[in-house]
């Protein structure tokens, strides 16, 4: 098989408590759309992002796991191959918070140290946190993990904490800014072109 017929895909997993906003943050990554609707994910969901790394094609597959403890059995098969992690907690959800630690210990057991940020989500309702800022920068700290807060609802900071999950390099800095460049994993599938855009639900 020729090289120009195969293309750089890595596996993100997104893991978290119920109803902290996993499935919209890949929604809104992939499809740009925000729904007010909770829909429970049933064990595991999957959307795909085209995006380009180093002027290389890479295909981002965004795996997003149910949150409720029930499934616990089904989402940890699905960890298996991940090459990063997307860790969610809510800011008006407290437990959702205490609880990450435990899901990066699960997502340990199962594929090891990932590359892995940590995400505070729903900073739109920040008059109703329940989370104090230290507390969320000591944790990322502890855990030595890349932090960043985001809304999903008001489209604030998904691209760049979904992009930053990614096996990367610190470039430099630039005018204050980390420079990032990507190295994805050359986890190699067979190219197939798709005719419907830079995204998919499968
Ligand atoms: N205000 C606000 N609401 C959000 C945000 N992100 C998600 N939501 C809402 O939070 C609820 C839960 O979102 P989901 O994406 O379904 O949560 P989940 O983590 O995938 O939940 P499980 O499938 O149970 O694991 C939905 O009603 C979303 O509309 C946000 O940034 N701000």
């Amino acid at each position: 098989m020729l090289e120009e017929d195969m293309e750089v895909a890595i596996k993100v997993v997104v893991v978290g408590n119920g109803a902290v906003g996993k499935s919209s943050m890949i929604q809104r990554y992939c499809k740009g759309i925000f729904t007010k609707d909770y829909k429970k994910t049933i064990g595991v969901d999957f959307l795909e992002r085209q995006i380009i790394v180093n002027g290389e094609d890479v295909r981002l597959m965004l795996w997003d796991t149910a949150g409720q403890e029930e499934f616990d059995a089904i989402t940890k098969a699905y960890y298996r191959g991940a090459q990063a992690c997307v860790l969610v907690f809510s800011t008006t959800d407290r437990e959702s918070f205490e609880a990450i630690s435990s899901w990066r210990e699960k997502v340990e057991m199962e594929v090891g140290d990932i590359p892995t940020v940590l995400v505070q989500n729903k900073i739109d309702l920040l008059d109703d946190t329940v989370i104090k800022n230290e507390e969320a920068e000591g944790l990322a700290k502890r855990l030595k993990l890349r932090f960043y807060r985001t809304s999903v609802k008001e489209d604030l900071n998904v691209n760049e904490c979904v992009f930053n999950t990614t096996p990367h390099q610190t470039a430099g800095d630039l005018n204050g800014r980390e420079v990032i460049n990507l190295r994805p994993n050359k986890q190699r599938t067979k190219k197939t072109k798709n005719p419907f855009g830079s995204c998919r639900l499968l």
